[in-house]
């Protein structure tokens, strides 16, 4: 756990959606955010994602096992360097498993194969979508690090309202699947300069860990 004042408990934000405040210590933290940074050299590094229209999403993003790009996935950077996405560590699949069992209380037996790493710099946002490009409806595993971001959990039916607005911190788990793996969601800001100084990044990151139910 991170060093709160006071403990934030867990939360069911809808069925199948579960917040799990401070599930990363420290040192977690550390050893994932080094990886990061590892990830993130080329090739096959850190990009920008075009979208289909032409515009240019605000949060830069490494792929691992499986390289998405709008809208589906490939094993190789088809929409930057063409380099083959680098694989997915055999831990984050332990660290997955760990989260979903976490978070309902059993294990899921889909393999976990890939991973979207997106980077937060102040100002960058994540409009509202669903992630609809798996072929499996195990959870999407998600984990914050550095800045405290407002995640915003809706419905699974239209990007308006109802919808929850959570915090997510660093070291916080979010599990969604269930009734709300088809949820919209999105990031709508970050604060920034709330990552804890001890970790030493500026701008927030966040792990999502899925299984594609891709062959091969
Ligand atoms: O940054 C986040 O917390 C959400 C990321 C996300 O929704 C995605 O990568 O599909
Ligand atoms: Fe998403």
């Amino acid at each position: 756990m991170t060093d709160e004042l006071f403990a934030r408990p867990r939360a069911h934000i809808a069925p199948g959606a579960v917040h799990i405040p401070g599930w990363l210590d420290l040192d977690a933290q550390r050893r994932l955010l080094a990886s990061c940074r590892e990830w993130a050299r080329p090739p096959a590094g850190l990009r920008t994602v075009t979208m289909p229209r032409g515009g240019q999403m605000s949060v830069r993003t490494v792929c691992l096992g499986w390289h998405w790009f709008p809208y589906g996935y490939a094993r190789t950077v088809v929409d930057g360097d063409r380099a083959p996405v680098k694989p997915f560590p055999d831990r984050l699949g332990e660290l997955a498993a760990a989260a979903v069992a976490e978070a309902y209380g059993y294990p899921c037996t889909d393999p976990y194969d890939t991973a979207l790493v997106n980077f937060y710099t102040a100002g960058a946002s994540m409009g509202l979508h669903r992630d609809s490009d798996e072929r499996c409806d195990a959870p999407v595993v998600s984990l914050s690090l550095g800045d405290t971001c407002v995640f915003r959990f809706g419905n699974t039916r239209t990007r308006t309202r109802p919808w929850a607005d959570v915090e997510l911190r660093s070291g916080d788990l979010f599990v969604f699947g269930g009734a709300s793996r088809l949820a919209y969601h999105g990031v709508p800001r970050t604060l920034p300069g709330t990552s804890p100084m001890a970790l030493g990044l500026t701008g927030r990151l966040n792990i999502t860990l899925r299984a594609s139910g891709l062959d091969g």
